[in-house]
């Protein structure tokens, strides 16, 4: 427990008429960013009310750093940094009278103030701005100045509900990347609707569900999660699917079509050079082969239909 950074055990919430999550686990001890990742109304902004202690469980427990949330909340909290879905942010001041603001509710020694605001602003590259009112700044600084005030007392761990939400393009490369800075030394957990999101941004991943975890691992186990890997081939004189069952790694295969060869092996690199290899051998005459992953959205799909 000394090590992890974030341990959620048995988490269940209920608003009024019905169950919003229903027991939620998992635990987290590195650094890098994690993605929380779920379709709309899955579970996702509930899950990171309730680790960040703005909205009460009705059971279940969630540690920070060791530190039990309901027992010693504020505590707890000076791990946290928390931007939430709709950034809390005061449009009639200004970026520096803002962050001055965020550093006093962290109970930041005044004399840390000054070097923090200005590392921070640095960091976040919205020094130019600082004495811009907020109303005044973009999408895309003004979540610059959200991540700001989220990282403003230095937590281990950060909590940024939907980060690029409403961002244009541009504006999504910038924040993705300051994400990706502020996660060199520190746990950064985002959510998510988006698989490109995820792909991007993120080195694992947990999938919420109706309320539940369905999947936790890395980007890559998800991509593979339900398909084993497959190879498409194209062949102008297609073997029988029995030649095809007698090359090492190759465990079913499917005609598609007069010519085509869905082939499903296991993922030895080999078996690709096996099949070339066989197929100049004995006069196969392929036209083409490429390897076949199921897509990140088929797998959400899938998942999600569960
Ligand atoms: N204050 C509330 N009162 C009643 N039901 C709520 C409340 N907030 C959320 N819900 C419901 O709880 C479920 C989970 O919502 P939550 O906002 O946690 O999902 P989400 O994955 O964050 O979705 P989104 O990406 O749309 O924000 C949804 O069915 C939602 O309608």
């Amino acid at each position: 427990m000394e090590n992890l950074i974030v341990k959620v055990e048995h988490l269940y919430h209920r608003y009024a008429t019905q169950w919003a999550i229903e027991d939620i686990n998992f635990e987290i001890e590195e650094n890098g960013v994690i993605g929380l990742l779920g379709s709309n109304g899955a579970g996702k902004s509930t899950t990171m009310n309730i680790i960040c202690g703005v909205l009460k469980q009705t059971r279940g427990k969630v540690y920070i750093n060791g530190i039990d949330t309901l027992k010693n909340p504020v505590a707890a909290r000076k791990y946290i940094g928390f931007l939430p879905q709709k950034p809390p942010l005061y449009p009639d001041l200004t970026v520096d009278e803002y962050l001055r603001f965020c550093a006093e509710i962290h109970w930041m020694e005044r004399k840390k103030i000054n070097a923090a605001v200005g590392e921070t602003e640095e960091r976040c590259g919205i020094t130019h701005m600082k004495d811009r009112l907020l109303r005044n700044l973009s999408g895309g600084y003004q979540q610059r100045v959200g991540i700001a005030q989220a990282i403003l007392h230095d937590p281990k761990f950060v909590v940024l509900d939907e980060p690029t939400n409403g961002l244009d393009p541009n504006q999504i490369l910038e924040v993705r990347q300051l994400i990706r800075e502020i996660a060199e030394d520190r746990t950064v957990m985002l959510s998510t609707h988006i698989l490109s999101e995820v792909q991007a941004t993120c080195s694992t991943i947990k999938m919420i569900e109706h309320g539940r975890v369905v999947f936790s691992g890395s980007v890559e186990e998800f991509d593979n999660y339900i398909e084993p890997n497959t190879l498409y081939a194209v062949f102008d004189l297609p073997p029988l699917p029995d030649e095809l069952l007698m090359i090492a790694g190759i465990k079913k295969v499917e005609m598609v079509g007069g010519h085509g060869v869905r082939l499903w092996y296991d993922g030895e690199r080999d078996t690709i050079k096996q099949v070339i290899r066989e197929s100049m051998v004995r006069g196969w005459e392929m036209t083409e082969i490429r390897s076949e992953k199921s897509s990140m959205e088929a797998v959400f799909a899938k998942l999600s239909g569960k």
